[in-house]
Formats: C-alpha cells, sequence, structure tokens
C-alpha cells in the first residue's frame, strides 16, 4: 500500500515537473552551426526575434566580433567535434539543430579534402546528434545539388541529381541521409534547397557571389568584372525571404510535409538583367566580364527551380521580386560601406 501511494506520488511529482517544464518552455532552444557565415548571422537575429534571445545560441569555429557576443549566446564548436556537439545539445538543451557549417561550391574546389570533412563528416556528426537527442534538425541544400544530367529549366523537385562539384555531392549525400534517417529512425529531418542567396552581408565562396559582389563594388567603385557571362541565367533569392521559408518550414506540422526536402526560390536572373535593374537606380555602372572556373559550374546548375511543391503543401510563397531585391540591397549595402568605411 506505502509502495502504491509512493509511486503514485512520485507519478504526480513527475507529471507535474513536465507540465511546468512545458508551460516555462514556450520558445525551442535552437542551435546553428556553421553561425558565422552569410546566413547564420541573419538567421539568428530573425530566430531570436521570433522565439527570444538566449533561445538561439550562434557556433562557429571563427573568432565573433564584439557585436555578436553582444547579440546573443555564442560558443566555439568545430564541426568535426561530435563530443563538443554533444556537450552543447546537452547543456543548454537544445530542441532544434540549424547546420550551416559548409564549404560553398566554388571555396569547396579549391580543397575538396576539407570539404569532404566538413560537409560530409560533418554532416554524419549533426544526424547522429539529432537522432541521439531526438532534435528537429534542418540542413540547407541547394541549386548546386543538380548537375549537367538534370532538366535546368525548369528544375523539378525529384528529378536526376548528378552534380560535378564536391559541393553538390555532399548536398545530395545529406539529403539522402536526411531522408533515410526520416524513414528508418523517424528522425525529424528538413531540408530546403535554395537558390543563391542575396544579401549584403560577405558571401562565402559560392558560385552565386557575382549578385552581392556587384553591389559592393558598384557602390565603391562605380564598376564590377563579373566571372559569369552576360547571359548566365540562374535561382536566387533575397535573404529576407530566404529566413522566412526556413523558419515557417521549421513550424510546419510533419502532417502536412510530402517530402522532406524542398525546392524554393523566387526568382531568376542573369548578370545583364541585374544591371538592368541596377542601372535605374545607379547612372553610369561599368561592367565587364571575365568568366573563369565558376561559370562552368553555372553552366551545369538550374536556370529556373519549380518550388510548386513547396507552395502546395506548405503554402510557400517568395515576396521579394527583382526590382525590391536590388532596392533592399542598395540600401542594406549602402548603409554597410557607411558603418565600416570604404576600403
Ligand atoms: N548562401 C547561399 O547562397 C546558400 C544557398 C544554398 C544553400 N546554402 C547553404 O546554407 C549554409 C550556410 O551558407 P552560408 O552562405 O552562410 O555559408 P558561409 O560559407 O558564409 O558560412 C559557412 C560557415 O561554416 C563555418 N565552418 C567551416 N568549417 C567549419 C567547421 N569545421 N566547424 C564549424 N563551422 C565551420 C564557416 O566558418 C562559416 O562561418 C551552407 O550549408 C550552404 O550550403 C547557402
Ligand atoms: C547556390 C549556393 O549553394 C551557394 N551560394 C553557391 O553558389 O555555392
Amino acid at each position: 500500500m506505502m509502495l502504491v501511494r509512493n509511486f503514485c506520488k512520485n507519478s504526480v511529482i513527475q507529471i507535474r515537473r513536465y507540465s511546468v517544464d512545458a508551460l516555462k518552455k514556450k520558445s525551442p532552444k535552437i542551435l546553428i552551426t556553421g553561425g558565422l557565415g552569410q546566413l547564420g548571422v541573419e538567421c539568428a537575429k530573425y530566430l531570436r526575434g521570433k522565439y527570444g534571445r538566449d533561445n538561439v545560441i550562434l557556433s562557429d569555429i571563427i573568432k565573433p566580433t564584439s557585436e555578436i557576443v553582444n547579440d546573443g549566446p555564442y560558443l566555439f564548436v568545430d564541426i568535426l567535434d561530435f563530443k563538443g556537439l554533444q556537450k552543447i545539445v546537452v547543456d543548454h538543451r537544445v530542441d532544434w539543430l540549424i547546420h550551416f557549417s559548409a564549404l560553398l561550391s566554388a571555396i569547396g574546389e579549391q580543397n575538396v579534402p576539407l570539404a569532404v570533412r566538413v560537409n560530409i563528416e560533418g554532416m554524419h556528426n549533426v544526424i547522429e546528434l539529432a537522432k541521439q537527442y531526438k532534435l528537429r534538425i534542418f540542413v540547407p541544400s541547394t541549386i548546386g545539388a543538380f548537375g549537367p544530367d538534370s532538366p535546368r529549366n525548369p528544375t523539378p523537385n525529384i528529378t536526376v541529381q548528378r552534380p560535378r562539384t564536391i559541393y553538390g555531392v555532399s548536398k545530395v549525400h545529406a539529403e539522402l541521409l536526411g531522408e533515410y534517417y526520416f524513414y528508418k529512425f523517424g528522425l525529424d529531418f528538413r531540408c530546403l534547397r535554395f537558390p543563391g542567396v542575396i544579401s549584403s552581408d560577405p558571401p562565402g565562396g559560392g558560385t552565386t557571389d557575382y549578385a552581392i559582389a556587384i553591389f559592393h563594388d558598384i557602390l565603391r567603385k562605380g564598376q564590377y568584372e563579373c566571372y559569369l557571362k552576360p547571359d548566365t541565367r540562374l535561382p536566387m533569392m533575397h535573404v529576407k525571404d530566404a529566413l522566412r521559408a526556413l523558419s515557417e518550414f521549421l513550424e510546419v506540422p510533419n502532417s502536412k510535409l510530402v517530402r522532406r526536402v524542398y525546392n524554393v526560390t523566387s526568382m531568376s536572373f542573369t548578370p545583364e538583367e541585374l544591371v538592368a535593374a541596377m542601372s535605374r537606380h545607379v547612372s553610369d555602372l561599368k561592367i565587364t566580364y571575365r568568366p573563369d572556373s565558376r561559370q562552368d559550374i553555372a553552366d551545369s546548375w538550374p536556370q529556373v527551380f519549380d518550388d510548386s511543391e513547396a507552395r502546395r503543401d506548405w503554402n510557400w510563397k517568395p515576396e521579394v521580386d527583382l526590382e525590391n531585391l536590388v532596392k533592399l540591397m542598395m540600401k542594406e549595402v549602402k548603409e554597410k560601406i557607411v558603418l565600416n568605411g570604404l576600403d
């Protein structure tokens, strides 16, 4: 009798503890890896606005600026250090993992062994961690997960994927591994294939970087040398749309998701179309074209991305078109130049 009473009492205490936890825990605790890159810093700002400053932890291997440190929690962790990641997840009671650490398409070709380690071994670490601690995990993929054998205009959600960069290979690997863990272990793996993401922050060494660099160079020097041919069409998106897509997608109930991996996009344009849109804001643009090895990468990627499945399944809808993207970038890059001064 005593035993039964004690058992009941303990259970009530347990249930109370769980419900107090549930009440207190309105927001998920989110860890962003590779968080000091182009997307991570903006992503932390966006999600901190939604879930609270201390609920979003940035991590990377880079020494943070004082602004980053003042903005919210920042921790050093190498994506190749499983135990280090494990400690953060446990100590900070992490619920969601946003995995941004990667070497992008152009830089990955310059150091394939490092790209294999960071992009593939890093993915092995985070996916095991997510499985072990039952985390919701978001891993971005890319238009670079397609190759010359894929249909390019438009590129549907499901089609041939035979990329020719180590970056693309690592992203196909991540997509497949995530889907496998979902079917095999019930892991809540979520992945969006982003196009080139445009923001005023410096890009990380990709093929779509020209669409950012052009604003910085034109506003600083009045001229830009483009490494892609003028008629190279690629899918693109302003960071505002990318982060809204990520945030909305993370909140979609599992019952609505038909897939774990979705294409998303906002627009497609060529360098000459971007220049034409910019020339409505700046007079006398001097653009020269000198294609390099990034041209071969761009020529193997989608030109127009079909995101109809994301629109259908979770109501994805882009908001920033080319005209607005140019307006936003003009304003944001000018602000950065004022803040940091001319180089
Ligand atoms: N920016 C885009 O246009 C775009 C488009 C599609 C997909 N994505 C994906 O989004 C993610 C973030 O992209 P981004 O543009 O911010 O890239 P980025 O290159 O700017 O940032 C990547 C970050 O990873 C970090 N990193 C590198 N090695 C690491 C290690 N060993 N341990 C921990 N961190 C490490 C870097 O320090 C860097 O801060 C990437 O996975 C990328 O593939 C980006
Ligand atoms: C497209 C995207 O994955 C990245 N910006 C790159 O060009 O590599």
